[in-house]
């Protein structure tokens, strides 16, 4: 059974007197240095100059170089993106780091991958939050947490745990749970969860759905309902009651198609592809591939991204989405009563 932390297992005293370096200021450092913020840790920003400089700024935060920030820091989170850390730590971490500080992450990637190999003297914790940075911050704010998982990679302090707890606690996570783990199972669970199902296999299945309908002539509209924006309506009911919950609320027609064609739809061959993505990423072949990439420049990460922004789906979607009142406050036409 998993061992899972929550608020009376953590105590910020822990961070009490203590300077967090956040580096970087995107989806996870804005939601963590506010978080923690606002649980009274004093924190500091570490960036280059630039978009996230200003607005760390405008947010009230004293923002300094990344070398200038881990020298006054007793905790350095690491929150930029994971092909750019070992880079920045290199040239501008390693040597500011003091003794008996600790060195943080919320993704395992540059750890478990020996792409950062920190000093023997600090504690090496990760704290890494199960859900987007701008719900970590906007959950937090509604008086809740976005669960988050805890690994020690390296205790060189004897406290690393209270610590990472603590931090666990700033960002609101042990209001939902902390789950003990370790640096190895959180890059490879996220790392197939991403590309398998929440990110990769979703998107893949929504595409395809809605080309599937297009193609057979169905207005493109009622296919970005169909099989973009009421998926959302979907998932929400399996977060709140799991499958079995989806499946009460649903029309038992529905469900009959649910139980006879999805295995036909995501079946053996998927399964065959998720072992191997699996495979890919615990032998090292994937990590080794996203590092060459970042090396020659992203050419392809780029025209991948392209090619997915130029698809009908999305430009059905633009248009869609701005008639939508509760997503957008300058929709022409609100919502009717
Ligand atoms: N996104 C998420 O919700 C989740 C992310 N994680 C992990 O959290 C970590 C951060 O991810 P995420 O929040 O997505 O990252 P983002 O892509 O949102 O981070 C971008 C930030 O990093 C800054 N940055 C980029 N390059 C540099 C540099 N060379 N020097 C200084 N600052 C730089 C950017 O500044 P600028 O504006 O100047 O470009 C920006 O503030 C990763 O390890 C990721 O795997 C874990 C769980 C969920
Ligand atoms: C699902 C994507 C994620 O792993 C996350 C938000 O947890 C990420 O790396 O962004
Ligand atoms: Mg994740
Ligand atoms: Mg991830």
């Amino acid at each position: 059974m998993a061992k899972v932390y929550y608020g009376d297992d953590a105590d910020l005293q822990y961070l009490q007197g203590k300077t967090v370096a956040v580096v970087g200021y995107g989806s996870q450092g804005h939601a963590q240095a506010q978080n923690l913020r606002d649980s009274g840790v004093r924190v500091v920003i570490g960036l280059r100059r630039g978009r996230s400089w200003e607005q760390a700024k405008r947010d009230g935060f004293g923002v300094y170089t990344v070398d200038e920030a881990v020298k006054q820091a007793d905790v350095v989170q690491l929150l930029m993106p994971d092909e750019v850390q070992a880079r920045v730590y290199r040239d501008q971490v390693a040597s500011y780091l003091k003794p008996g500080s600790a060195l943080m992450f919320s993704h395992g990637f540059n750890i478990h991958f020996g792409q950062i190999n920190p000093p023997e003297d600090v504690d090496v914790i990760l704290i890494a939050p199960k859900g987007p940075g701008h719900l970590v911050r906007r959950v937090y704010e509604e008086g809740f947490g976005v669960p988050a998982l805890i690994a020690v990679q390296q205790n060189a302090t004897g406290k690393a745990k209270e610590l990472g707890l603590a931090y666990a606690k700033g960002i609101g996570a042990t209001r939902a749970g902390v789950i003990e783990t370790t640096f190895k199972e959180e890059t490879e669970t996220d790392l197939f969860g991403e590309q398998a199902v929440l990110c990769g296999g979703v998107s893949q299945l929504v595409k395809n759905g809605f080309e599937t309908l297009t193609e057979a002539g169905y207005q493109p509209e009622i296919a970005y309902f169909e099989c973009l924006h009421e998926l959302k309506l979907i998932v929400d009911l399996m977060y709140e009651g799991g499958l079995a919950g989806m499946r009460h609320s649903i029309s038992d027609t529905a469900e009959y198609g649910d139980y006879v064609s999805g295995k036909r739809v995501v079946g053996d061959a998927s399964r065959q592809a998720m072992k191997e993505v699996l495979e890919e990423i615990r032998n090292g072949t994937f990590a080794k591939r996203w590092i060459e990439e970042n090396e020659e420049g992203r050419g392809q990460f780029d025209r991948m991204a392209q090619a997915e922004k130029d698809h009908p789906i999305e430009r059905v979607g633009e248009k869609l989405r701005k008639t939508m009142a509760w997503l957008n406050q300058d929709a022409k036409e609100p919502a009717k009563q």
